[in-house]
Protein backbone atom coordinates (compact mmCIF):
# COMPACT_ATOMS: atom_id res chain seq x y z
CA UNK A 1 0.00 0.00 0.00
CA UNK A 2 1.42 3.61 -0.11
CA UNK A 3 2.57 5.48 2.75
CA UNK A 4 -0.21 7.50 2.95
CA UNK A 5 -2.44 4.42 3.87
CA UNK A 6 -0.24 3.18 6.35
CA UNK A 7 -0.62 2.93 10.13
CA UNK A 8 0.53 4.32 12.27
CA UNK A 9 1.22 7.53 10.02
CA UNK A 10 5.16 7.93 8.91
CA UNK A 11 6.88 10.68 10.85
CA UNK A 12 6.41 13.92 8.49
CA UNK A 13 9.74 13.92 6.85
CA UNK A 14 10.43 17.52 4.88
CA UNK A 15 10.55 16.55 1.35
CA UNK A 16 12.97 19.55 0.32
CA UNK A 17 15.47 18.27 2.36
CA UNK A 18 15.71 14.72 0.45
CA UNK A 19 14.90 16.10 -3.39
CA UNK A 20 15.96 18.99 -5.27
CA UNK A 21 12.35 20.58 -5.81
CA UNK A 22 13.39 23.31 -8.07
CA UNK A 23 14.65 21.09 -10.46
CA UNK A 24 11.99 18.19 -9.30
CA UNK A 25 9.05 19.58 -8.39
CA UNK A 26 7.46 16.68 -6.66
CA UNK A 27 5.26 18.88 -4.08
CA UNK A 28 3.19 20.42 -7.31
CA UNK A 29 3.05 18.20 -9.98
CA UNK A 30 0.12 19.48 -10.98
CA UNK A 31 2.06 22.72 -11.98
CA UNK A 32 3.09 23.25 -15.49
CA UNK A 33 7.02 22.36 -14.22
CA UNK A 34 5.27 19.30 -12.61
CA UNK A 35 3.43 17.86 -16.17
CA UNK A 36 6.85 18.51 -18.23
CA UNK A 37 8.18 16.65 -15.36
CA UNK A 38 5.74 13.92 -15.83
CA UNK A 39 5.51 14.42 -19.63
CA UNK A 40 9.14 14.01 -19.82
CA UNK A 41 9.73 10.47 -18.01
CA UNK A 42 6.68 9.10 -19.56
CA UNK A 43 8.25 9.62 -23.12
CA UNK A 44 11.32 8.33 -22.03
CA UNK A 45 9.76 5.38 -20.31
CA UNK A 46 7.85 4.79 -23.57
CA UNK A 47 10.58 5.78 -26.22
CA UNK A 48 13.23 2.89 -24.35
CA UNK A 49 11.83 1.60 -20.87
CA UNK A 50 14.61 4.03 -19.09
CA UNK A 51 13.80 6.86 -17.43
CA UNK A 52 17.21 8.70 -15.38
CA UNK A 53 16.51 12.13 -13.29
CA UNK A 54 20.20 13.16 -12.76
CA UNK A 55 20.90 15.20 -9.08
CA UNK A 56 17.83 13.89 -8.29
CA UNK A 57 18.80 13.65 -4.62
CA UNK A 58 19.79 16.98 -2.56
CA UNK A 59 23.64 16.40 -2.01
CA UNK A 60 23.32 16.37 1.49
CA UNK A 61 20.81 13.36 1.80
CA UNK A 62 23.26 11.77 -0.95
CA UNK A 63 25.72 12.13 1.34
CA UNK A 64 23.59 10.73 4.06
CA UNK A 65 22.29 7.61 1.83
CA UNK A 66 25.89 7.13 0.74
CA UNK A 67 27.10 6.53 4.40
CA UNK A 68 24.18 4.33 5.33
CA UNK A 69 24.77 1.80 2.19
CA UNK A 70 28.29 2.13 3.65
CA UNK A 71 27.27 1.48 6.68
CA UNK A 72 25.17 -1.38 5.96
CA UNK A 73 27.45 -3.14 3.33
CA UNK A 74 28.78 -5.70 5.11
CA UNK A 75 25.19 -7.20 6.06
CA UNK A 76 24.97 -8.24 2.53
CA UNK A 77 24.58 -11.69 1.61
CA UNK A 78 26.99 -12.43 -1.85
CA UNK A 79 25.58 -14.58 -3.47
CA UNK A 80 28.43 -15.79 -6.48
CA UNK A 81 27.07 -18.28 -9.21
CA UNK A 82 26.86 -18.73 -12.83
CA UNK A 83 23.82 -17.77 -14.45
CA UNK A 84 22.83 -17.36 -18.11
CA UNK A 85 20.61 -14.34 -19.19
CA UNK A 86 17.30 -15.91 -18.63
CA UNK A 87 18.37 -17.67 -15.29
CA UNK A 88 17.22 -20.82 -16.84
CA UNK A 89 19.45 -24.48 -17.32
CA UNK A 90 21.80 -24.83 -20.27
CA UNK A 91 19.97 -26.59 -23.39
CA UNK A 92 22.51 -29.78 -24.57
CA UNK A 93 20.32 -29.83 -28.22
CA UNK A 94 21.24 -26.17 -28.66
CA UNK A 95 24.63 -24.59 -30.12
CA UNK A 96 27.26 -23.64 -27.79
CA UNK A 97 27.46 -19.93 -28.62
CA UNK A 98 22.86 -19.90 -28.47
CA UNK A 99 22.19 -17.49 -25.49
CA UNK A 100 20.58 -20.23 -23.46
CA UNK A 101 23.97 -21.80 -23.53
CA UNK A 102 26.17 -18.44 -22.31
CA UNK A 103 27.02 -18.68 -19.08
CA UNK A 104 28.48 -15.65 -17.22
CA UNK A 105 29.47 -15.45 -13.47
CA UNK A 106 27.42 -13.29 -11.22
CA UNK A 107 28.06 -11.81 -8.26
CA UNK A 108 25.72 -9.78 -6.72
CA UNK A 109 25.58 -8.95 -2.91
CA UNK A 110 21.89 -7.96 -1.17
CA UNK A 111 21.15 -6.30 2.04
CA UNK A 112 17.46 -6.93 3.11
CA UNK A 113 14.96 -4.50 3.92
CA UNK A 114 15.14 -5.09 7.71
CA UNK A 115 18.81 -4.72 8.33
CA UNK A 116 17.53 -1.06 6.92
CA UNK A 117 16.73 1.54 9.47
CA UNK A 118 13.57 3.65 9.84
CA UNK A 119 15.70 6.67 10.07
CA UNK A 120 18.01 6.12 7.21
CA UNK A 121 17.28 8.64 4.44
CA UNK A 122 17.02 5.69 1.90
CA UNK A 123 13.77 4.79 3.78
CA UNK A 124 12.40 7.97 4.26
CA UNK A 125 12.71 8.80 0.68
CA UNK A 126 11.15 5.30 -0.03
CA UNK A 127 8.10 5.34 1.98
CA UNK A 128 7.66 8.81 1.14
CA UNK A 129 4.07 9.95 -0.06
CA UNK A 130 5.02 12.16 -2.56
CA UNK A 131 7.71 10.02 -4.23
CA UNK A 132 5.65 7.04 -4.47
CA UNK A 133 2.89 9.41 -5.98
CA UNK A 134 5.52 10.44 -8.56
CA UNK A 135 6.93 7.21 -9.20
CA UNK A 136 3.15 6.03 -9.77
CA UNK A 137 2.60 8.92 -12.43
CA UNK A 138 5.58 9.02 -14.09
CA UNK A 139 5.03 5.41 -15.32
CA UNK A 140 1.18 6.09 -15.85
CA UNK A 141 -0.15 3.64 -13.85
CA UNK A 142 -3.41 3.37 -12.09
CA UNK A 143 -1.93 1.78 -9.09
CA UNK A 144 1.32 1.67 -7.17
CA UNK A 145 1.98 -0.53 -4.09
CA UNK A 146 5.52 -0.58 -1.84
CA UNK A 147 6.56 -4.43 -1.59
CA UNK A 148 4.95 -6.33 1.25
CA UNK A 149 8.08 -7.86 1.73
CA UNK A 150 10.55 -7.01 4.52
CA UNK A 151 13.44 -8.50 2.94
CA UNK A 152 12.69 -7.46 -0.27
CA UNK A 153 11.01 -4.27 -0.33
CA UNK A 154 14.17 -2.11 0.06
CA UNK A 155 17.39 -3.18 -0.74
CA UNK A 156 20.91 -2.07 -1.11
CA UNK A 157 22.58 -4.19 -4.21
CA UNK A 158 26.24 -4.29 -3.53
CA UNK A 159 28.57 -5.40 -6.31
CA UNK A 160 32.56 -5.32 -4.58
CA UNK A 161 35.05 -4.37 -7.07
CA UNK A 162 35.70 -7.36 -9.50
CA UNK A 163 32.35 -8.12 -9.44
CA UNK A 164 29.17 -7.99 -12.10
CA UNK A 165 25.83 -8.43 -12.98
CA UNK A 166 25.89 -9.89 -16.29
CA UNK A 167 23.35 -9.61 -19.59
CA UNK A 168 19.95 -10.31 -18.01
CA UNK A 169 16.35 -9.43 -18.18
CA UNK A 170 14.26 -8.98 -14.89
CA UNK A 171 11.66 -10.88 -13.75
CA UNK A 172 9.35 -7.95 -12.99
CA UNK A 173 8.01 -4.92 -15.45
CA UNK A 174 9.77 -2.63 -13.92
CA UNK A 175 12.68 -1.39 -11.45
CA UNK A 176 13.29 2.08 -9.73
CA UNK A 177 16.56 2.34 -8.41
CA UNK A 178 19.46 4.67 -7.05
CA UNK A 179 23.22 4.45 -7.06
CA UNK A 180 24.49 5.55 -3.69
CA UNK A 181 28.05 5.07 -4.57
CA UNK A 182 30.27 5.13 -7.81
CA UNK A 183 32.82 2.59 -8.39
CA UNK A 184 35.96 3.59 -9.44
CA UNK A 185 35.90 2.20 -12.77
CA UNK A 186 33.46 0.37 -14.61
CA UNK A 187 30.21 -0.83 -13.10
CA UNK A 188 28.59 0.71 -15.73
CA UNK A 189 24.45 0.10 -16.77
CA UNK A 190 23.84 -1.12 -20.62
CA UNK A 191 20.91 -1.92 -22.17
CA UNK A 192 19.71 -3.05 -25.25
CA UNK A 193 16.50 -1.40 -25.52
CA UNK A 194 13.35 -3.60 -26.31
CA UNK A 195 15.74 -6.75 -28.06
CA UNK A 196 13.19 -8.95 -26.89
CA UNK A 197 9.10 -8.96 -26.88
CA UNK A 198 6.43 -11.07 -26.15
CA UNK A 199 6.62 -12.46 -29.74
CA UNK A 200 10.60 -13.20 -30.47
CA UNK A 201 13.28 -13.76 -28.00
CA UNK A 202 15.06 -12.39 -30.96
CA UNK A 203 18.37 -15.00 -29.88
CA UNK A 204 19.63 -13.30 -33.32
CA UNK A 205 20.50 -9.91 -31.63
CA UNK A 206 20.82 -11.13 -28.23
CA UNK A 207 23.38 -13.90 -29.41
CA UNK A 208 25.56 -10.83 -30.50
CA UNK A 209 25.41 -8.68 -27.47
CA UNK A 210 26.68 -11.50 -25.58
CA UNK A 211 29.41 -11.98 -28.11
CA UNK A 212 30.09 -8.20 -27.74
CA UNK A 213 28.25 -6.25 -30.65
CA UNK A 214 27.62 -3.35 -28.61
CA UNK A 215 25.23 -1.49 -32.12
CA UNK A 216 22.16 -2.00 -29.82
CA UNK A 217 23.81 -1.42 -26.80
CA UNK A 218 22.83 1.55 -24.45
CA UNK A 219 25.53 2.81 -21.73
CA UNK A 220 24.41 5.42 -19.34
CA UNK A 221 26.83 7.46 -17.41
CA UNK A 222 25.09 7.04 -14.17
CA UNK A 223 25.89 8.93 -11.14
CA UNK A 224 24.89 9.08 -7.22
CA UNK A 225 21.73 10.61 -6.80
CA UNK A 226 20.50 9.99 -10.05
CA UNK A 227 16.98 8.43 -10.23
CA UNK A 228 16.30 5.54 -12.78
CA UNK A 229 13.22 3.98 -13.33
CA UNK A 230 13.52 0.55 -16.19
CA UNK A 231 11.57 -1.90 -17.43
CA UNK A 232 13.82 -4.26 -18.00
CA UNK A 233 11.13 -7.30 -19.22
CA UNK A 234 12.29 -6.93 -22.78
CA UNK A 235 15.45 -4.85 -22.46
CA UNK A 236 18.53 -7.15 -21.86
CA UNK A 237 20.57 -5.25 -19.49
CA UNK A 238 23.99 -5.50 -17.50
CA UNK A 239 26.39 -4.07 -14.87
CA UNK A 240 29.59 -4.32 -16.38
CA UNK A 241 32.62 -5.68 -14.41
CA UNK A 242 33.57 -2.86 -11.70
CA UNK A 243 36.97 -2.36 -11.10
CA UNK A 244 39.04 -0.13 -9.15
CA UNK A 245 39.18 0.08 -5.06
CA UNK A 246 35.55 1.03 -4.30
CA UNK A 247 31.91 -0.91 -3.81
CA UNK A 248 29.23 0.21 -6.26
CA UNK A 249 26.08 0.55 -4.19
CA UNK A 250 22.58 1.49 -5.42
CA UNK A 251 19.41 0.91 -3.81
CA UNK A 252 16.15 -0.37 -5.27
CA UNK A 253 12.87 0.95 -3.89
CA UNK A 254 10.51 -2.24 -4.23
CA UNK A 255 7.30 -1.52 -5.62
CA UNK A 256 4.76 -3.17 -7.07
CA UNK A 257 1.09 -2.91 -9.04
CA UNK A 258 -0.55 -4.96 -6.52
CA UNK A 259 -0.89 -4.86 -2.99
CA UNK A 260 0.58 -7.88 -0.64
CA UNK A 261 3.59 -9.07 -3.51
CA UNK A 262 6.02 -11.11 -0.96
CA UNK A 263 8.83 -12.85 -2.33
CA UNK A 264 8.90 -16.69 -2.71
CA UNK A 265 10.80 -18.67 0.29
CA UNK A 266 13.06 -20.69 -2.02
CA UNK A 267 13.77 -17.07 -4.04
CA UNK A 268 14.36 -15.01 -0.85
CA UNK A 269 16.91 -17.90 0.46
CA UNK A 270 19.18 -17.90 -2.15
CA UNK A 271 19.01 -14.04 -2.63
CA UNK A 272 19.53 -13.04 1.12
CA UNK A 273 20.52 -16.39 2.59
CA UNK A 274 18.00 -16.39 4.75
CA UNK A 275 14.24 -15.84 5.65
CA UNK A 276 11.64 -13.52 7.66
CA UNK A 277 9.28 -15.28 9.58
CA UNK A 278 6.97 -13.62 6.88
CA UNK A 279 7.74 -16.40 4.25
CA UNK A 280 7.68 -19.06 6.44
CA UNK A 281 3.68 -18.77 6.31
CA UNK A 282 3.80 -19.21 2.52
CA UNK A 283 1.53 -21.91 0.83
CA UNK A 284 1.66 -23.85 -2.55
CA UNK A 285 -1.36 -22.17 -3.40
CA UNK A 286 -0.81 -18.93 -1.97
CA UNK A 287 -1.20 -15.17 -3.97
CA UNK A 288 1.19 -14.33 -6.94
CA UNK A 289 4.77 -13.44 -5.58
CA UNK A 290 6.99 -11.36 -6.92
CA UNK A 291 9.87 -9.28 -6.13
CA UNK A 292 12.06 -6.64 -7.48
CA UNK A 293 15.24 -8.06 -7.74
CA UNK A 294 15.97 -10.27 -11.24
CA UNK A 295 16.49 -13.90 -10.36
O1 LIG B 1 22.45 -2.13 -9.98
C1 LIG B 1 21.82 -1.67 -10.93
O2 LIG B 1 22.05 -0.56 -11.41
C2 LIG B 1 20.68 -2.47 -11.52
C3 LIG B 1 20.98 -3.92 -11.49
C4 LIG B 1 19.90 -4.74 -12.15
O3 LIG B 1 19.79 -4.80 -13.33
C5 LIG B 1 18.96 -5.50 -11.32
O4 LIG B 1 19.07 -5.46 -10.08
O5 LIG B 1 18.11 -6.19 -11.89
FE1 LIG C 1 18.07 -6.06 -13.86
Amino acid sequence: MLAEDRQPAPAEVDLGGLIDLERYPLDRLDSPEGQALLARCRASLAGDGCAVLPSFVRPEALRAMGEETHRLAPGAHINDTQTNPYSSDGDPELPEDHPRNVFMDRSNGFVGGDLIGQETAIRQLYHHPAFQRFVQRAMGVEELHEYADPLGGLVINVLKPGCQHPWHYDTNEFVVSMMTRAPEEGGLFQYAPNIRSTESENYESVGRVLHGDEAPVKTLQLKPGDLQIFFGRYSLHRVSRVGGEKDRHTVIFGFAREPGMIARAARTKRIFGRLHPIHEAETADGPARSDSLAD
